[in-house]
């Protein structure tokens, strides 16, 4: 009938042309972060981070986001403590926005949204063989997410700013052989984390989300450049790269725990 057609319809987000929601997902991303319900829990760590510039690959349109790619061959790029057990490989950092500063982040905090997020993604290569493999189990990912608000230019973003013409459209590439994405990351220690999924296909179960409570500044112009980008490849007809976030998922039967009274 309409009403489960409706359903299927609503299913099938336009972004991704596949199934919004993993039938029996119990720990899907994004969510609202309420302050208020999160845990202290005074066992977390600090996250240690250290990135090696020279592992920076190229940046390219994969047609969802710009990521920006690391060689992640040898543990030259790795993050440890924080709420992981092991160490892991830096594999590439992307974002997500909306086509207005009102919306644009993947997740929320007490229902806000900020213009734009940073997810880094990372692999646990002391357990797995490969980013494919990790991608398939509960702790084979942890990515850090960092939120992006209007304010201030921000000088290390700028040079990846200018690199964004030459990616407009999905599927283009170029190299980028110098970049230390620790200059994207607040130095405020505090996160949040809770267990949860990609946020885009395949949805799998496997990512630690490590949210940074601090968010770092951008001015207009840096959240427009991201917003000149294209969904579409060259030659097809122009589809603007903005509102690339998944909506709000359920928080089901999880605790957000915060490395910060
Ligand atoms: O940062 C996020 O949105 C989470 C996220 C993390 C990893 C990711 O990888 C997609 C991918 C999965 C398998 C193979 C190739 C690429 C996709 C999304
Ligand atoms: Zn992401």
């Amino acid at each position: 009938g309409a009403c489960c057609s409706y359903r299927l319809r609503d299913a099938l987000h336009p972004l991704w042309q596949s199934p919004l929601t993993i039938p029996g997902g119990t720990r899907q991303s994004p969510i609202n972060i309420q302050w208020r319900d999160s845990v202290y829990d005074p066992f977390l760590k600090p996250l240690k981070i250290s990135y090696d510039p020279t592992t920076c690959l190229h940046i390219w349109n994969n047609g969802y986001s710009f990521l920006v790619e690391f060689d992640d061959s040898t543990d030259r790029s790795i993050i440890i403590g924080g709420p992981l057990e092991n160490q892991y490989r830096l594999k590439q950092f992307h974002f997500h926005w909306g086509a207005i500063n009102d919306w644009g982040s993947e997740h929320t905090v007490d229902s806000k949204f900020y213009p734009a997020e940073l997810h880094l993604v990372h692999w646990n290569a002391v357990e797995y063989p490969s980013f494919e493999d990790a991608v398939m189990e509960g702790n084979g990912l942890a990515v850090i997410g960092v939120f992006l608000k209007l304010g201030a230019r921000h000088e290390g973003l700028q040079t990846l700013v200018d690199a964004l013409p030459a990616v407009r459209h999905k599927d283009t590439v170029i190299e980028f052989d110098v970049f230390d994405p620790s200059c994207l990351i607040p130095s405020c220690p505090d996160y949040w984390t809770y267990a949860g999924s990609l946020t885009t296909p395949p949805l799998t179960e496997s990512v630690t989300w490590i949210i940074k409570k601090k968010p770092i500044e951008v001015d207009e112009d840096q959240l427009e450049a991201f917003r000149m980008l294209l969904f579409t490849s060259d030659g097809e007809e122009e589809k603007r790269m903005v509102d690339n976030f998944r909506p709000l998922q359920p928080l089901m039967n999880r605790t957000v725990r915060s490395s910060f009274r």
